[in-house]
């Protein structure tokens, strides 16, 4: 519906969040996980589809780690309400429902998507006070263990690769970390959700190392990739981030790798730079159609192998 092919300010996002899980209580519960530097909530939902027994192996997606980033929390909302609505119906959301758990992070930084709207469109990082400076904000995708704070971030509060004091200095890094490393048993798909550029990436973006299972993680984003420019006529590349994009230490996938979630990816939704950012409203169910092609051919692989 129309709902979904807008972007929705944080007011609205926490209360969709609400009624998401009170209208959907048979499938759907919201896990708070931790808190914004600003105090907001940082709230989880937890799909699982109507089975009885208990299954152990679950999947994550984070939305919105980075605030101008709006395509990437309007496809976790997207995404949840085409779970919902197609759950019985499409073949391979329900094999995804009923062999694992599906956790959405809607928003990872809640006070930077607020300053987007209110102060700074082009805003990145959270919003927490950096001592010593007048600069604020970490950016979170510089903010985990991983190889933190060499080259590809920086010290520099002022500078919008910020790294932060130290690693999971920030109460959103710390929040993540914190869930990922308690049900690290469980969680076999990392998905971080961004924009922009249409890439399909995987670890590691933090060195040019490559990890053991690169050629199957290669194989994944390059079948999806295939199948997009098949469905939906659009380019997308794809590749381990270092040699993708660019080197970058402290990402959340790496570290979620490294966690041993060993199906960790970052995906740059649309455009390539035409609207950046500023993805107008009308090109988020064809963007949104895209990352869940993506997202199917990655979990059902997972499902398979794990
Ligand atoms: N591990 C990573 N994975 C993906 C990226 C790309 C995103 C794209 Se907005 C970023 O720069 O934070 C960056 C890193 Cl450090
Ligand atoms: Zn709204
Ligand atoms: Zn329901
Ligand atoms: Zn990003
Ligand atoms: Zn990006």
């Amino acid at each position: 519906g129309v709902f979904y092919e807008r972007y929705h300010s944080l007011e609205d996002i926490y209360y969709w969040i609400n009624k998401t899980s009170r209208e959907h209580s048979d499938m759907v519960k919201v896990i708070l996980i931790g808190s914004s530097s600003e105090k907001r909530p940082l709230y989880v939902l937890k799909l699982s589809g109507k089975r009885e027994e208990e299954v152990n192996r679950a999947m994550w997606m984070d939305c919105g780690i980075h605030a101008r980033e709006w395509i990437a929390p309007a496809f976790c909302m997207w995404f949840v309400n085409y779970a919902l609505a197609f759950y019985n119906q499409n073949t391979e959301i329900t094999e995804m429902l009923n062999k694992m758990d599906i956790y959405i992070l809607t928003v990872m930084n809640p006070d930077g998507y607020k300053y987007t709207w209110t102060t700074d469109r082009m805003w990145r990082k959270n919003r927490s006070e950096n001592k010593d400076s007048y600069c604020a904000g970490v950016d979170l995708n510089r903010n985990f263990d991983a190889n933190w704070c060499t080259k590809g971030a920086s010290d520099d509060p002022c500078d919008p690769t910020y790294c932060g004091q130290f690693p999971e200095s920030e109460p959103e890094t710390q929040a993540v970390a914190k869930f990922l490393r308690s049900h690290k048993d469980t969680v076999k798909l990392y998905l971080s959700i961004h924009s922009y550029s249409q890439m399909l990436l995987f670890p590691y973006s933090c060195s040019y190392n490559e990890i053991p299972n690169h050629n199957e993680l290669f194989e994944l984003v390059k079948e999806a990739s295939t199948k997009i420019r098949r469905y939906y006529r659009n380019n997308y590349k794809y590749g381990s981030g270092a040699k993708t994009i660019y080197l970058a230490p402290g990402g959340s996938d790496d570290w979620a790798y490294d966690l041993g979630i060993k199906y960790s990816f970052t995906f740059e939704l649309q455009d390539r730079g035409q609207y950046g950012f500023l993805l107008p409203p009308s090109f988020i169910p064809q963007a949104c159609n895209e990352a869940l092609l993506a997202a199917k051919v990655i979990a059902l692989h997972v499902i398979n192998k794990t």
